[in-house]
């Protein structure tokens, strides 16, 4: 004998119906023995609350509500039986019952009054006139079904509202009606009856409940609750979109979860399965082939540790503490003895062994009567000062890993902190029970969301890692990113659980946010498209207020104000990779704040493309100190476009041809000056001094310009372009003058010592730089260990491609290293 039990929501519209007959048919053709339990159609409930209330009120629109009920049936009877002689009897029927329904409503809106007793009598209407409805369905579908009404087996005491079962009377009751009823019996759910027939109910949701206990008295081989979804999810699946079934758990993991509002089982459903040990099956009516969720006694002890993830909306944390609690006996007994008294329910208890203070999170409507209730208890000792007034924190949340298996395995409370931590999510308070099925921790309300995530990520292999990506600058290099993101998204879901998301872009105009991520084959078209005009300090808001898990800010612009943002961005736990060098080379002490905030949150500030563009020599050069080497000299070309010029200007073409060349192939910067006043290099060189631990500023470094007189004094690109072409003489000289004596003229930037030189020097073929070409550029350390022979880092130094796959690499090291 299996039951099965229908929801609300299952049985909303007659189509679904339908659907359920079809799927009831599949059994009785299969020989298997059921029996049927059904909710009120769905909303019914809701409404019978509704009508009884205004009528309490003496509202008479209570007349209008009861109507819409009464129709509601009437036209689900005549929309599913097409049987002349069925219709006509349900009809019938449900109209008798409406009768007495009506003049039940009446009497309330007479007296003004519908205490939990009448209430629990309402209410019934609603499972029994959808269950004699579905009854009538299924025998014109060929079913030999039977209408039951629960009251006639279920037993209950007279806690209206909420009855307690009286199970052995109720199991007897069940066993003898089902021996004289071999008919498929179709029951009313949650409703049952007290002494003297008075209708009570099981609580919201006891329609599970009902099919729970019809079991366990009949002994049946397992529970079916079709609801409309495929069985108890990983996640609240409106929270985190990667949520997904769970295929199997413990009768104690599915206690948890619906404890902590997985709102799929009622919670005390799984107590006569559990007694019974009744294996029970959550199932999806949309989806009636899907096998949904098996809960069992079955536990795999090298399955999965953690089975889900949960997490309560609201709480309010009340803190007890006070030099007069350590070491006293009895103080938790009073704590919680005067919250029993005043009937508040405690969700969540801490105690550090110092035992200076205990926390407790219960519901923030009883936060103040909590607060009260125990200061009353204690105000001895707060009058003493010896206890202090109980500190209330609201607006949080608790989120919890569940799972029977988490006792087994070490480890599980360093993941779970760990990806907190990198989220920049506070632990409030922390709890564990010692049966280890479920760890709890209190975080603020607005971070839920992204714990969740973070969560769900960090402990289910199958899931993927979702990084948030919030991209300033979409010119050269930005765009160049965005295109590679678009091709390599798919190999980093498959090869590295990775999926790379932009949710936020802005270039000077406009900017755009879409926490769903913006489809990168269009971005263009919406961000030119975006009613939003750029805001720095929107934009960093947006990106702080969204709060997404894994948030990653990427700079592509070489404008300084969006540096001086940088450290509010490493101050909210998010990480920062950007080409711009405005903010590496600027003031020492802002470089060394940004590198202390960072360090200091736990997140990640890189800027490996501020030299060399792609080129590995930020890192090279760390990992030389970092394993105890020490740097004696670097030496190098800093600067993929004076490189390009240099390689290419060899007397044929005028040199502003060259340089304009080098422009339109993205070496320079957006203001190629930067480049050709050798200001770029000097940033390069700086970086590099203090990245091998040198405090150097800007006025440290020494550059030799090699421009024509007034060339920097131009008011714009083009001006300069213009001093360029009227100087093409100068530079031809420079050029010949070199090339005379058999050599080539090279920018080389050099820091030996704390002395930081930039230059163009002429060089023959004997020095390495010599043979440069393209937008080489080559850096060479001399060190300690790499003494006689220096460590040489060489090759394309600048250029669209390389300089963003230098970013989209860093963005997928930070996202590594995240959760
Ligand atoms: N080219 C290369 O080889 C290398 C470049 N870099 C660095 O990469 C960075 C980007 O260079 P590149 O792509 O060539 O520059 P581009 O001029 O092509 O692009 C800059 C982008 O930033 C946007 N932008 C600028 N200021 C702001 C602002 N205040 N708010 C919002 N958006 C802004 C621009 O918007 P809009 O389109 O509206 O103007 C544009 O989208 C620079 O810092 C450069 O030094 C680093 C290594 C190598
Ligand atoms: N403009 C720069 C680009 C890399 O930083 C250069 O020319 O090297
Ligand atoms: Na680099």
């Amino acid at each position: 004998m299996k039951v099965l039990k229908f929801g609300g929501s299952s049985v909303a519209q007659p189509d679904r119906i339908r659907g359920i007959v079809n799927i009831l048919k599949g059994y009785y053709a299969s020989g298997d023995h059921f029996t049927v339990v059904f909710s009120a159609f769905g909303g019914v409930t809701d409404s019978l609350i509704e009508m009884s209330a205004l009528a309490a009120r003496g509202d008479d629109r209570y007349g209008q509500l009861f109507q819409e009920f009464a129709d509601r049936h009437q036209s689900a009877i005549n929309d599913l039986l097409t049987d002349d002689r069925l219709r006509d009897e349900t009809a019938g029927q449900m109209r008798r019952s409406h009768e007495v329904l009506k003049n039940l409503l009446y009497g309330i809106f007479l007296v003004r009054e519908a205490s939990p007793r009448t209430m629990d009598y309402v209410l019934s209407f609603g499972e029994r006139s959808s269950s004699y409805i579905i009854t009538q369905c299924m025998q014109q579908a060929g079913i030999p079904a039977e209408y039951l009404d629960a009251r006639r087996i279920l037993k209950t005491d007279k806690t209206f509202g909420n009855a307690k079962v009286a199970f052995d009377k109720s199991y007897d009751k069940i066993r003898e009606h089902y021996r004289e009823h071999p008919q498929v019996q179709v029951v009313t759910g949650f409703i049952a009856s007290a002494k003297g027939g008075l209708t009570t109910t099981l609580g919201r949701g006891g329609s599970d409940y009902t099919a729970s206990l019809l079991a366990a008295g009949l002994d049946a081989s397992a529970i079916e609750i079709w609801t409309d979804v495929s069985g108890v999810l990983t996640a609240d699946p409106r929270r985190v979109k990667k949520a997904f079934t769970i295929p199997r758990m413990t009768y104690a993991e599915a206690m948890e979860m619906s404890h902590f509002g997985a709102k799929v089982i009622y919670p005390p459903t799984l107590m006569p399965a559990l007694q019974k040990r009744i294996p029970l099956y959550i199932k999806n009516t949309f989806e009636p082939d899907f096998p949904g969720t098996k809960v069992s006694e079955e536990s795999d002890k090298n399955g999965v540790a953690v089975r889900g993830i949960s997490s309560i909306n609201d709480v309010a944390l009340c803190t007890v503490s006070g030099t007069g609690m350590f070491g006293v006996p009895g103080i938790a007994g009073r704590i919680f003895g005067s919250l029993a008294v005043a009937g508040i329910n405690v969700i969540l208890i801490t105690q550090g062994s110092s035992e200076h203070a205990i926390s407790f999170a219960v519901q923030p409507t009883a936060a103040d009567r909590a607060k009260e209730a125990v200061e009353d208890a204690f105000a001895f000792e707060i009058e003493r000062g010896v206890v202090n007034r109980v500190k209330v924190e609201k607006d949080l949340s608790v989120v919890a890993i569940i799972g029977e298996n988490m006792r087994y395995q070490p480890g599980i409370s360093g993941r779970l902190f760990r990806a907190l931590g990198k989220n920049g999510i506070n632990a409030v308070a922390i709890a564990q029970g010692s049966s280890e099925l479920n760890v709890s921790v209190v975080i603020s309300r607005e971070d839920e969301t992204k714990a969740l995530n973070a969560l769900h990520e960090a402990f289910f292999l199958s899931d993927y890692k979702t990084l948030h990506l919030f991209i300033i600058g979409v010119g050269l290099i930005g765009g160049t990113l965005l295109k590679q993101i678009e091709q390599q998204n798919a190999y980093l879901r498959e090869r590295r659980g990775m999926e790379v998301k932009v949710v936020g872009l802005a270039n000077t105009k406009k900017m755009l946010f879409d926490a769903e991520g913006i489809d990168l084959a269009s971005w263009k078209k919406r961000l030119v498209a975006s009613e939003l005009t750029t805001d720095l300090p929107v934009f960093v808001g947006r990106m702080r207020s969204l709060n997404l898990s894994n948030s990653i800010f990427v700079d592509n612009t070489a404008d300084d104000k969006i540096a001086s943002f940088y450290e509010s961005i490493l101050d909210d736990s998010i990480s920062i990779s950007t080409p711009n060098k405005i903010a590496t080379s600027s003031g020492y002490l802002q470089y060394q704040r940004l590198k202390n905030i960072a360090d200091k949150r736990g997140v990640q500030f890189r800027y490996e493309t501020n030299v060399g563009a792609g080129l590995p020599v930020i890192s090279t050069l760390r990992d030389l100190i970092d394993s105890g080497d020490r740097i004696n000299k670097i030496e190098g070309v800093l600067s993929g476009s004076l490189s390009y010029i240099f390689n290419n200007f060899d007397g044929s073409r005028p040199f502003a041809e060259i340089v304009r060349e080098a422009k339109d192939k993205g070496f320079t910067e957006p203001d190629p000056r930067i480049d050709l006043s050798g200001k770029d290099v000097a940033r390069k060189i700086l970086i590099l001094g203090r990245e091998t631990g040198i405090p150097l500023d800007p006025e440290h470094v020494s550059v030799e310009g090699f421009l024509p007189e007034g060339a920097m004094e131009a008011k714009s690109v083009d001006g300069f372009f213009s001093v360029l072409e009227e100087n093409g003489d100068y530079f031809a000289e420079l050029q010949q003058r070199a090339a005379a004596d058999g050599k080539a003229l090279r920018m080389i930037a050099t820091l030996e010592g704390e002395e930081a030189t930039v230059g163009v020097q002429a060089v023959g073929n004997d020095n390495p730089f010599y043979t440069l070409s393209g937008s080489d550029n080559m850096i060479v350390f001399t060190s300690d260990r790499y003494r006689v022979r220096p460590l040489v880092v060489r090759g394309p130094g600048a250029g669209a491609e390389v300089t963003a796959a230098g970013v989209f690499a860093e963005i997928i090291q930070i996202g590594s290293s995240l959760s």
